[in-house]
C-alpha cells in the first residue's frame, strides 16, 4: 500500500502563540500517528521556524511553506526564495494554490518555474491544481486539470516527477464558500489524473472541504493517496482525527 499523505495549510491564520500550541500538541501526540501515514503542516512564513523548532529537526512531520519564488535570491521585494524556505526548515513548497492563482497572478508558467526551483534545492513541490465551477459545469474538469499539471511539470525527468506531490483541489469545493465534493464527482478527475500520474509521482492528494465525515470516503476513491486540508485541521483535534481516519483506510 502506498503512503497516505495527510497535511494542512494554515493559510493566513494563526498567531505565533496559536502556532506554538498546535505544534506542541502534535509533538505530544506523535506516537498516535499511524504507520503508513505521512503528516505535513504548512504554516504561514512567520511561524515556519517556530514550528520547526518545536517539532525538531528529525520530526516525522514534514514542514512546508505556502509559496516560494523561483529565483534563489535578488530584488524581489516581499518574496521568499526556496533556499530561504529551506534555511528556515521547510521540506515542502506548496505551489499554485487556487487562491494564489486568483489573487496573486500565479500562472502555469510560474508554477513550472517554482516546481523546478523546489526540486533544484531538494524540496518537495506540492503542486495544487483545480478547476472553477464554470469549467466543471461546462464538462471540462479533467482536461483543465491535466493541462495545469502538464504545464507545471513539463520537462521533468521521471526521477524528478517521482518527488512531486499533486493536490487536486477543485475551486468550487474549497473554503467557506465551497461545498464538499461527492465521491461521484471526483471519480472522473481522479481517473484522469491517475492514468497520467499514479506510480509516477509521490502522491495524488484531494483537497477541498475535507471533514471528519467525508475523509474516509474520499480516501477510498481510486488513485487518491492523501488529503490536503484547511479548516478541519486548524484545530489540532481535527487534524489528529484525520490522521487516525487515514490510518484505518
Ligand atoms: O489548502 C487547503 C485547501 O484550500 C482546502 O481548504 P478547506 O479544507 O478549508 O476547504
Amino acid at each position: 500500500m502506498s503512503t497516505l499523505w495527510v497535511g494542512t495549510s494554515w493559510k493566513m491564520t494563526k498567531t505565533l502563540t496559536e502556532a506554538r500550541a498546535w505544534a506542541e500538541g502534535l509533538r505530544e501526540h506523535l506516537d498516535t500517528v499511524p504507520d503508513g501515514v505521512q503528516p505535513f503542516v504548512i504554516p504561514s512564513f512567520t511561524a515556519t521556524t517556530t514550528v520547526r523548532e518545536i517539532l525538531g529537526e528529525d520530526s516525522p512531520v514534514l514542514l512546508g511553506v505556502q509559496n516560494a519564488h523561483w529565483e534563489d535570491t535578488g530584488a524581489w521585494t516581499g518574496e521568499v526564495s526556496v533556499p530561504q524556505a529551506k534555511d528556515a526548515g521547510a521540506q515542502i513548497v506548496e505551489i499554485g494554490h487556487s487562491e494564489r492563482r486568483e489573487h496573486f497572478g500565479e500562472t502555469v508558467e510560474t508554477t513550472r518555474l517554482k516546481v523546478a526551483a523546489a526540486l533544484r534545492h531538494g524540496l518537495t513541490p506540492l503542486l495544487c491544481i483545480g478547476e472553477s465551477a464554470g469549467v466543471k459545469e461546462a464538462g471540462g474538469s479533467s482536461a483543465f486539470i491535466l493541462e495545469q499539471a502538464a504545464g507545471a511539470l513539463e520537462g521533468l525527468s521521471e526521477e524528478e516527477l517521482a518527488r512531486v506531490v499533486i493536490a487536486y483541489e477543485p475551486i468550487w469545493a474549497i473554503g467557506e464558500k465551497g461545498r464538499p465534493a461527492t465521491t461521484e464527482e471526483l471519480r472522473e478527475p481522479f481517473a484522469a489524473l491517475g492514468a497520467q500520474y499514479t506510480g509516477r509521482v509521490a502522491g495524488l492528494l484531494y483537497g477541498g472541504s475535507v471533514n471528519l465525515d467525508n475523509a474516509a470516503e474520499l480516501l477510498g476513491i481510486e488513485h487518491v493517496t492523501g488529503l490536503f486540508v484547511g479548516r478541519t485541521a486548524w484545530e489540532l483535534e481535527g487534524y489528529l482525527e484525520l490522521l487516525a481516519i487515514a490510518g484505518r483506510s
